[in-house]
């Protein structure tokens, strides 16, 4: 049926004829200049967009590849440096050996690198460090100039500030036959010096990759200062810094020149508060380089009659002893050593327990060390002279056979 032209428009006439116009505004609106000009920006913002997080999604996959190929490769190459590295987990005792010893030595708040801690491995426990000058006998005019022209300065490096002739020499050398004190005398010294002691086993310099060596020999010095006072021990250093000869393997060679120049750093700085003593039977086969380091050189000989005495006295200071007549076995004891005295006290000593469990086997039989009483008897002369034979003994025997080794 059709609506006359008076009638009111129905209300869909109404919204239809809206939609129309706002139809034909659109059409007009996008074929207009404006929308023309606009378009093609917005296109272009919005794939710039996409482009963007594609950029984005890419970097980051990218990353995360390269992230994890890194994290295979090094862990692939540990994997293979341990396998190739045998010493890698000696290394790692060594050093946790070492951050025990600091804990102990009260060295907290000292950052150290890898190579650092494996020479600190070579401190001395402070527990350990008990020798004092009264457990070193008949070296008294030794220990009296070492006292004066290595400890004094040393520890007084105040008095002598402005001196630039008297300073604490860097380098002391302690030489002479083997067991008559040398060691001894290097870790009093230590003691009575208030400084920490290092004692450098040559072995843990040497590593088998190229220019480890030096890192740690470089070490040993950066560790002294870093824990200064302190004094390097170096025992046998002729084997350590022998002659340089052209026979010298390269590695060997740098290690020493190496080490000397680091010793020089140490000369020419006069408030460092880091010593070497070396210490070795055989002073002429040290290179000469090294000796010109060592201003102060004591010789350790071997005890005389009344010497020999002394140090049995000493060795037997805190022991149960009956009859002892100390000038008649420092008689008997002729070209015997500090050590080699030692020894024979030992083996006195270890006679009186063998004499003591003998009888008890004699009682008990197999039951002995459950059922013993009583105690062991004094220490007598006749054992130490006992004790005396034996070292004798033994000294003779190694005497020939090296003198047969030589034949052959
Ligand atoms: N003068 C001494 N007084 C007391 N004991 C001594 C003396 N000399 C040596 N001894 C005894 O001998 C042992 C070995 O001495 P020490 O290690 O100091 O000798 P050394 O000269 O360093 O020997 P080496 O050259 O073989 O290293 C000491 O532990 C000590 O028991």
């Amino acid at each position: 049926m059709a609506t006359s032209r008076n009638e009111p428009a129905s209300s869909s006439t109404i919204i239809m004829s809206k939609l129309t116009d706002i139809s034909a505004f659109l059409r007009s609106y996008l074929a207009s200049d404006e929308v023309k000009e606009a378009s093609p920006r917005i296109t272009l913002e919005m794939t710039n967009t996409i482009e963007r997080r594609q950029l984005v999604a890419k970097i980051l996959s990218t990353l995360f590849g390269v992230g994890v190929s890194f994290a295979l490769t090094y862990i692939a190459v540990k994997w293979m440096t341990n396998a190739m590295d045998p010493t890698g987990k000696e290394k790692k005792k060594a050093q946790q050996r070492a951050r025990e010893m600091l804990k102990r030595l009260g060295v907290t708040n000292v950052n150290l690198t890898d190579y650092e801690l494996c020479i600190a491995s070579n401190l001395v426990d402070p527990v350990a460090m008990k020798t004092v000058w009264d457990e070193i006998g008949g070296l008294e005019e030794v220990v009296e100039s070492i006292k004066e022209t290595v400890i004094f300065p040393f520890r007084r490096a105040d008095l002598f500030s402005t001196s630039s002739l008297i300073q604490a020499p860097k380098g002391v050398l302690l030489y002479g036959p083997p067991g008559c004190g040398k060691t001894m005398i290097a870790r009093a010294t230590a003691k009575a010096a208030g400084a920490r002691f290092i004692n450098l086993q040559i072995s843990s310099l040497v590593d088998k990759w190229y220019g480890e060596s030096q890192k740690r020999a470089e070490a040993v010095f950066t560790l002294a200062l870093k824990l200064q006072p302190v004094i390097i021990f170096i025992d046998e250093i002729d084997s350590f810094l022998r002659s340089r000869s052209s026979s010298d393997h390269e590695a060997t060679a740098m290690i020493k020149t190496q080490f000397m120049s680091f010793w020089d750093g140490l000369i020419t700085d006069p408030s460092c508060k880091v010593m070497i003593i070396g210490a070795t039977n055989r002073p002429e086969d040290v290179d000469a380089a090294i000796l010109r380091r060592m201003p102060c050189m004591f010789k350790i000989g071997m005890p005389g009659r009344q010497q020999r005495s002394e140090i049995l006295s000493i060795i037997l200071a805190n022991e149960e002893i009956a009859d002892i007549d100390y000038p008649l076995l420092g008689e008997k004891t002729e070209g015997f050593s500090g050590s080699d005295l030692k020894e024979a006290c030992r083996i006195a000593a270890i006679n009186t327990v063998h004499e003591f469990i003998q009888k008890g086997k004699s009682q008990y039989g197999n039951q002995y060390m459950d059922r013993m009483t009583g105690r062991i008897r004094n220490l007598t002369m006749a054992d130490v002279e006992y004790g005396v034979d034996k070292v004798r003994e033994s000294k003779r025997t190694i005497k020939d056979s090296i003198s047969m080794m030589q034949l052959d």
